[in-house]
């Protein structure tokens, strides 16, 4: 098995030319990758390809990718309607076909027939469980979800998720690529919605019921999130903003949301019990990061810098569109 992954000696295939599947080509190509974008329609893999190279020359027209990006993108990614060849001939071969794991068995199929042994398989899904998909492949110690997010090359984020039965000596190759090419990957495990969507489509959903309530718009709930824990989280993780915050705030919340509004609104157990013993987060010391004082202090005045610089950002963007 490979244990290392050079972006520059890397071949990546890409089955799914569609808008993540081209997102991902672009990105891995920027990074220094030879990049092949796949469809089930030949059509749809040039079109695929001619739109990614477009958007790069818009990018970098308007600044977004350095002087040059565009013209090594165009030169390191290309399209090809045969799949098998394409796949025998690459490292790394991406499945990123329609959220559907009936869609997405037999593609797997096929990128297993035609693989390489060494070669790792990835799927770019959104919360299909990777073993669901490991399921039908007969080297699934090579299988792994690589999750980017939309759009795949503006967001730093990556889930890397092996499966129960991937070979974890491959991570740090795959992880030494996504770096290389400018992403911030985290390695998650295979539970439901991984970490990004369990938590994404939760406030999702309650912010639906809100509107379906009938007490607020979409456009207030909008303007609320983005200017209150929205703008915090563009920097800060839910435990660092908790444990800033005050683990018995939210305790004493989390009771009058319950009185309204049931059960799910019940205090977590483990936060229920931490301040019951008196942990209260970083005002106590403690909290469920457990920073030090230096650490603590450090964080509180990296915030308090960090929420006027993200400030005069929003008021910078705001003004020009
Ligand atoms: N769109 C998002 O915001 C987003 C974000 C993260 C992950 N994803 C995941 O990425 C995957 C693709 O999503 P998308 O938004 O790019 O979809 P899309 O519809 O833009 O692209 C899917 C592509 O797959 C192709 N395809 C379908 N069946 C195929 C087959 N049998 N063989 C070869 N190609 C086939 C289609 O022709 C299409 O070009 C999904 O698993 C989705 O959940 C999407």
């Amino acid at each position: 098995m490979r244990r290392n992954m050079n972006i520059d000696t890397t071949r990546v295939a890409i089955v799914g030319a569609g808008y993540m599947g081209g997102g991902i080509g672009q990105t891995l190509a920027r990074g220094g990758a030879t990049v092949v974008l796949l469809d089930r329609d030949p059509a749809a893999a040039e079109a695929g390809h001619r739109r990614v190279v477009e958007q790069a020359a818009d990018f970098e027209e308007k600044g977004y990718f350095d002087k040059g990006d565009a013209g090594a993108i165009a030169a390191r990614i290309s399209w090809s309607g045969d799949i098998a060849a394409s796949v025998a001939s690459a490292d790394l071969i991406f499945e990123v076909v329609f959220e559907d794991l009936e869609v997405k068995k037999p593609v797997l199929l096929e990128i297993e027939k035609h693989a390489r042994p060494d070669a790792i398989i990835a799927s770019n899904t959104s919360a299909i469980p990777i073993a669901a998909m490991a399921e039908v492949l007969s080297t699934p110690e090579r299988f792994f979800g690589i999750h980017f997010f939309n759009p795949a090359q503006l967001l730093p984020g990556v889930e890397v998720i092996p499966g129960e039965k991937s070979d974890r000596s491959l991570i740090p190759g795959i992880l030494e690529l996504l770096t290389a090419a400018g992403k911030e990957p985290a390695v998650v495990p295979d539970t439901p919605g991984f970490v990004c969507n369990r938590l994404q489509f939760a406030l999702y959903k309650e912010a639906v019921k809100m509107v379906e309530e009938g007490a607020v718009s979409p456009e207030q709930i909008d303007t609320v999130v983005k200017a209150s824990f929205g703008f915090r989280l563009a920097l800060y993780g839910p435990f660092q903003v908790g444990d800033m915050a005050g683990l018995d705030v939210y305790a004493s919340s989390y009771k009058s949301l319950e009185a309204e509004l049931g059960e799910r609104y019940t205090v977590p157990d483990s936060l229920r019990e931490r301040v019951e013993s008196g942990d209260f987060g970083i005002k106590t010391g403690g909290g469920y990061l457990g920073l030090s004082e230096d650490e603590a202090a450090r964080l509180i005045a990296g915030r308090d810098k960090a929420y006027v610089a993200l400030g005069a950002l929003r008021r910078e963007l705001a003004a020009d569109s």
